[in-house]
């Protein structure tokens, strides 16, 4: 019925999330706020290991893409279904450490590293820095020196593969900010001075995609041009490439026109792919990561909202303004994303209004969606977006002087706030 199977309606009409009457929590926490199933975010991670695991016989690890949704018991929960994560800054890594998530099972990303990320995640001991290029190659080897240290590293390589999603959110082309390119020679020149240097092992290779793909055949793809790269690699130098991260950019279920593969149908073919050519090649299976951030959070997430006013412009479209927006939501105003929305106490009726969902910012772009069908709603009506857990809360922003608004956790019935809304105080805290 809804896009997430962790959602459902209650007898009398409200629509229930992990158990949870959705209208409940909106009086019990306030509006606006998240609300995420924890049980739906365990189910992914087990999806996401138990096919790993059975497609790379026991060599492979899901590492999860924290840029999704990171906050400190996000790291406690994927950590203790036995997942690792990558990090992309000081501020995920700093999370991630001070909720106790290992620091070996931390891989450390990002296209533009700051020295003094560096410095961190060599201090802090993460399992792998990922390195997008030379100037950073430099800069790591030299600061694991002045700490008489050999840090394992993976190299961002750029695939040359155009996946079919949003343009902003597509990176294995070689027109991207991101990683080394293999085809004017970047990236192999990267694996001869990584070999040259004393202060760095080159543990790997990684590569991603992009984000929301729906298609399997780009993963193939990418899979192949790194076999091959690892090939001309143990050819040109003799150094055999031992790991391979394959990144994340598993598409999800927005609405109904979305059509996502199952997870293990990607793992059985790409896992094919990587068997077929290391045997082709005559090299070894490579320990293989996957990345999904999106997969494993967004689904398990909604938005609560209070309807303000509605302004019924004849002849031209009906705006129903919400008490959040861009600032917790930035995905429409950023990519035209699309999302299921409805009226929460009335989750059950059928869906005949078409409304443009209105933020409260002083932007005419702050929409969440536009001419979307849903429940004709009143003010004070709860309105529910769903599908919201991930890039949500993480891109959330204080924009207008508006507070970030909670995180809530459910699960079998019960809730408990993770993320505590920001107050007026917060916002002026960091004031002079
Ligand atoms: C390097 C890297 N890994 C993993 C991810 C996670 O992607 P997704 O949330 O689409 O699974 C991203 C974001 O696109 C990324 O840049
Ligand atoms: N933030 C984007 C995806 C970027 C993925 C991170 N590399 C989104 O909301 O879809």
């Amino acid at each position: 019925m809804f896009v997430s199977d962790c959602l459902g309606v209650s007898p009398e009409g409200h629509l229930t999330i992990g158990g949870c009457d959705t209208v409940a929590l909106a009086a019990k926490y306030g509006t606006p706020a998240y609300v995420m199933d924890e049980g739906n975010i365990r189910q992914n991670c087990r999806q996401f290991k138990a096919s790993i695991d059975e497609y790379y016989d026991g060599n492979g690890l899901v590492l999860y893409a924290s840029k999704a949704f990171s906050c400190k018991e996000i790291y406690r929960v994927v950590a203790s279904e036995g997942l690792g994560a990558d990090v992309v800054s000081g501020g995920e890594l700093y999370t991630a450490l001070k909720a106790g998530f290992p620091a070996d099972r931390i891989y450390f990303h990002g296209n533009n590293k700051t020295r003094e990320e560096l410095i961190m995640a060599l201090d802090a001991g993460v399992h792998r820095i990922v390195v997008d290029n030379l100037t950073e190659l430099a800069v790591l080897d030299k600061l694991a020196k002045e700490k008489g240290k050999v840090v394992d590293i993976l190299f961002r390589i750029k695939p040359g593969i155009d996946a079919h999603t949003h343009a902003f959110i597509r990176t294995g082309q070689i027109d991207s900010k991101f990683g080394l390119a293999l085809e004017n020679g970047e990236a192999m020149e990267a694996v001869r001075e990584a070999l040259s240097f004393q202060n760095v092992n080159l543990a790997g290779l990684h590569c991603h995609i992009g984000s929301q793909i729906h298609e399997i055949e780009p993963f193939e793809l990418a899979a192949e041009v790194m076999l091959t790269f690892i090939k001309k690699i143990f050819d040109e130098t003799g150094f055999l490439v031992k790991e391979l991260n394959l990144g994340g950019g598993f598409g999800i279920k927005y609405t109904d026109e979305d059509r996502p593969q199952k997870y293990t149908a990607y793992m059985q073919r790409v896992s094919t792919v990587v068997k077929k050519k290391a045997a082709q090649f005559g090299l070894p299976v490579p320990f293989v990561l996957i990345e999904p951030g999106r997969s494993i959070v967004a689904p398990a997430g909604i938005t609560l909202y209070t309807v303000g006013a509605v302004k019924e412009i004849a002849g031209v479209r009906n705006y129903v303004s919400i008490d959040g927006g861009m600032v917790d939501n930035p995905r429409y105003a950023l990519y035209k994303s699309s999302y299921e929305v409805l009226v929460a106490n009335r989750a059950a009726d059928p869906k005949d209004y078409m409304a443009t969902i209105a933020g409260r910012c002083c932007e005419s772009g702050d929409l969440i969606q536009e001419n979307a069908r849903i429940q004709k709603p009143a003010p004070g009506d709860i309105v529910a977006v769903l599908a919201t857990g991930a890039y949500n809360y993480s891109m959330a922003s204080n924009y207008n002087r508006i507070p970030r608004p909670p995180v809530v956790f459910v699960k079998d019935g019960e809730s408990r706030v993770v993320v505590k809304r920001e107050s007026f105080e917060d916002l002026v805290q960091n004031d002079l």
